[in-house]
């Protein structure tokens, strides 16, 4: 066995086997614990959720939280990846980016993931413990059933490994959202309701579901539908949290009502060319890059900021550029030169610092990680483009079948061991299972 793979499992398992305090001495105070972030039934009034002794409702299980993923202090984040888990821009350059390089290490070992499924990792330098990294579809704002399948096993999916792991809270970005073009809205509809549904047959199986949004737009977007999904149910709580009557069915049917003519209306917005799927509109909120705890993660994010393609060519370099390039430099294809978002952190003084690494060896190691990263994701990003390219010509001749991975993610029945192997898009088995010390539970 190589030396590097020795050193990633080692550090997995040391850090696996570490309490909460030991754990907290590894990524210092660059986090946000679990009890700061408010469930939804207090999302308005701040209140701690202290007063809850027994969480009767959904919404007691859930939390909408905006701001940077890598600083949430939970037992699991959920990535956006792309098929080759080797990292790439948004967030799932963020969090590569955040957990140093044993993430790449681990991912290799782990031969790539299929749209709509997710295998699991250690979190390393991050405040969660795993990272669970699920490939989303590449929708590029068309949205046919095999794309609202697709992103619905995308959460059962990161919610099953939840399960086998006997993990107490997790946090999902907005899966395909960004590059992977899925409209924001359906895709909101579409995580609240697998959710919700998820939930209602697991709810002592969690402490907490976290939706972590980035942009205004989705916080708005959330803002207004949670109470459709995770109705709180007792008379005093927050104004505005509109108290639903109906029984589960009526709500399951109201949604999934709702989602589909909102798929529908976002459906018929493209086909009337509102919008150019080659070439979208650059997003009238450009993301930050990774924000750090030190800023009130409640925090509006300004809508200002640099295009993240570009950041992640120049976040491909060792360093990220803080600068943004200037337009006429910049190169409009989006897969290329993939590097990731610099996620900032605050030293003890409160400045601002990049991940500079402890040491030049380190330094170097990192960059050979980062310059391999990006050789590799550059040429995920080209089959990325391919792989667009392909869909949007199947587009034209499209035929709706369901999604074989939801199919396959409604019988999937393994071990988790076998389970994290079982979405290998190669024969080969992974030799590297969850280590003993990460061992899921067995049910
Ligand atoms: N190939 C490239 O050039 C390139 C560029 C950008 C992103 N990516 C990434 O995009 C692909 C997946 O697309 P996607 O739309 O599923 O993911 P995405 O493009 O990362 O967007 C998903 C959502 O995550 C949000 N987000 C970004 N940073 C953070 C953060 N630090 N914390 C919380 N949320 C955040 C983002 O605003 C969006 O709402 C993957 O290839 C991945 O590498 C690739």
């Amino acid at each position: 066995m190589s030396k590097k793979k020795k050193e990633w499992r080692t550090e997995k398992d040391r850090l696996l086997s570490l309490g909460p305090e030991e754990r907290r001495k590894e990524y210092g105070d660059n986090y946000v614990a679990l009890d700061k972030i408010p469930t939804w039934r207090h999302h308005h009034s701040r209140e701690s959720d202290e007063e809850e002794e027994n969480p009767v409702s959904l919404c007691d299980k859930v939390s909408l939280y905006k701001g940077d993923i890598t600083i949430l202090e939970v037992d699991a984040i959920v990535n956006a990846a792309n098929s080759s888990l080797l990292g790439g821009g948004g967030v799932d350059g963020c969090i590569h980016r955040a957990a140093g390089h044993y993430l790449y290490e681990e991912c290799h070992s782990l031969n790539g993931c299929e749209t709509g499924k997710a295998k699991i990792t250690c979190g390393y330098d991050l405040p969660a413990k795993y990272v669970i990294h699920t490939v989303g579809p590449i929708a590029r704002g068309n949205v046919g059933m095999v794309q609202k399948a697709d992103l619905a096993s995308c959460y059962k999916s990161s919610l099953k490994l939840v399960k086998d792991y006997s993990l107490r809270s997790v946090a999902f970005p907005c899966i395909s959202t960004g590059i992977y073009g899925f409209p924001n809205e359906p895709a909101a509809d579409i995580a609240l309701n697998t959710v919700r549904d998820w939930l209602e047959e697991n709810r002592d199986k969690i402490d907490r579901i976290i939706f972590c949004v980035f942009l205004e737009n989705d916080y708005g977007i959330y803002n207004r539908k949670m109470s459709d999904y995770f109705p709180p149910d007792n008379e005093e709580c927050e104004e505005g949290n509109v108290a639903h009557t109906e029984d589960d069915a009526n709500k399951n049917d109201a949604a999934d009502v709702q989602m589909d003519s909102q798929v529908d209306q976002d459906v018929e917005m493209m086909s009337q060319g509102d919008a150019d799927v080659d070439h979208p509109d650059p997003p009238s909120e450009q993301p930050e890059t990774c924000t750090s705890a030190a800023e009130n993660p409640a925090k509006e994010l300004t809508t200002e900021g640099s295009d993240p393609v570009e950041d992640e060519k120049s976040a491909g370099e060792s360093k990220p550029k803080q600068e943004k390039e200037k337009p006429e430099e910049k190169n409009g294809d989006s897969e290329e030169g993939i590097g990731s978002a610099g996620a900032e952190k605050e030293n003890s003084a409160g400045e601002k610092t990049e991940n500079a690494p402890a040491d030049a060896k380190q330094e170097d190691e990192e960059d050979q990680v980062t310059s391999m990263n990006s050789k590799e994701a550059d040429s995920q990003g080209l089959m990325e483009t391919m792989e667009v390219e392909g869909a949007e010509n199947e587009e034209n001749t499209t035929t709706t079948h369901t999604s074989k991975s939801e199919g396959e993610v409604m019988h999937q029945d393994k071990s988790p061991a076998e389970t994290n192997q079982a979405t290998q898009t190669d024969s080969s088995q992974s030799k590297d299972g969850p280590s003993d010390k990460g061992e899921p539970s067995k049910e």
